[in-house]
């Protein structure tokens, strides 16, 4: 649904050049909702406005649905756009405006005649949950109604792609759940396609299906969030994913499990509805190898749950082996740490 291809973007700030972003290629499948994290600067905005065109990439090609964007002319573009919504970290509304009055701009602009405007105004508020709002303004409502009235708008022209430009980072947490929910059902209930960029892992985690990880305008690793999330490659990518983990209290526990003398501390990942079964306990059970739990995490990425353990064994060396080999024939991830 979205190719980029080879994107590079130079800004030129007086006499100088600004690099932006060197040579970025992705893919986004229809339907999927795909994740761009990173740092301040790392060049995320500059790359989701490459998208629609807000920004011209300098070298490289923009196709969606089957569209190359950037060989098109302004009015062509004007056209192609439609397909395409997009929210913002600070909703860009119409202060003047009443929320249905902010809704039905996009359609007025595409020339949607009046009488059909009011209805599709009233089903988009619905979606949203605003329908009790229509004639408020903006000052009169909280961030998260801020947002959903630009998830409204953004959908008025029933586009093929969402992009959404730092959409919580407004938001306090049970804000951004909420919208992120909305965003979740809407993908569903539409087969829209989201492209999102953030600084927040609990974002990518949430509700992503795949990411990728920006640094100095580079993709740096990218994948399916389970893979990503669970076997972070690269030291950028690794700083996110501490973001969301107990990774202090592990090292904590880690350095406790040495001190004490015993070096057998290793890390279990379980992944899918495994999560829930008392697996170690049967394994153990077998190979008659004690022992104790460091730290464990049991949580989702989107729909899917995962959990990770960290224990460490006693017993004899050949037990342990034989622990961690049934626990790997059992398709579990075992790392020694
Ligand atoms: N309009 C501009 N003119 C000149 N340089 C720019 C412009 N916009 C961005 N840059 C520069 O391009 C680089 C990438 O910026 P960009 O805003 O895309 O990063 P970001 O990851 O979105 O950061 P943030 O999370 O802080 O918004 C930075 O070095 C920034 O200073």
């Amino acid at each position: 649904m979205i190719r980029l291809n080879e994107i590079t973007k130079t800004y030129t700030v007086g006499k100088k050049a600004v690099p932006a972003l060197h040579g970025i290629s992705l893919t986004v499948a229809q339907g999927e909702i795909f994740g761009v994290i990173g740092h301040s600067g790392a060049g995320k905005s500059t790359l989701i406005r490459c998208i629609n065109l807000l920004e011209r990439p300098t070298t490289g090609k923009v196709h969606v649905d089957g569209v190359e964007l950037s060989a098109l002319s302004d009015k062509q573009l004007q056209e192609e756009r439609r397909k395409i919504g997009m929210i913002f970290q600070h909703f860009n509304l119409l202060s003047s405006a009443t929320v249905a009055k902010n809704v039905a701009f996009p359609l007025e602009l595409a020339g949607v005649p009046k009488e059909a405007i009011g209805q599709r105004v009233k089903e988009l508020l619905e979606l949203v949950g605003l329908e009790e709002h229509a004639s408020k303004y903006p000052a009169q409502l909280s961030g998260g109604q801020k947002q959903r009235v630009g998830i409204a708008r953004a959908l008025a022209n029933n586009p093929k792609v969402l992009l959404c430009d730092e959409a919580t980072s407004a938001l306090d947490p049970q804000t951004t759940n909420s919208i992120l929910a909305l965003l979740s059902d809407i993908n569903r209930k539409l087969g829209l396609t989201i492209m999102l960029i953030t600084h927040e892992m609990h974002v990518i985690r949430t509700i992503c299906d795949k990411v990728a990880v920006i640094d100095g305008g580079r993709i740096v690793e990218e994948g399916p969030v389970t893979e990503v999330f669970l076997k972070p490659q690269h030291a950028t990518t690794r700083e996110f994913v501490e973001q969301v983990s107990d990774s202090q209290e592990l090292k904590e526990a880690i350095r406790h499990g040495k001190a004490s003398g015993q070096h057998r501390i290793v890390r279990i990942t379980y992944l899918g509805e495994t999560t829930y079964e008392p697996v170690l306990y049967e394994v153990t059970r077998q190979t008659g190898t004690p022992f104790a739990i460091l730290q464990g995490t049991i949580s989702r990425m989107k729909d899917t749950p995962y959990g990770q353990l960290t224990v460490q064994f006693g017993g004899s060396e050949a037990d342990v082996a034989r622990t961690l080999d049934s626990l790997k024939d059992r398709g579990f991830d075992v790392e020694v740490l």
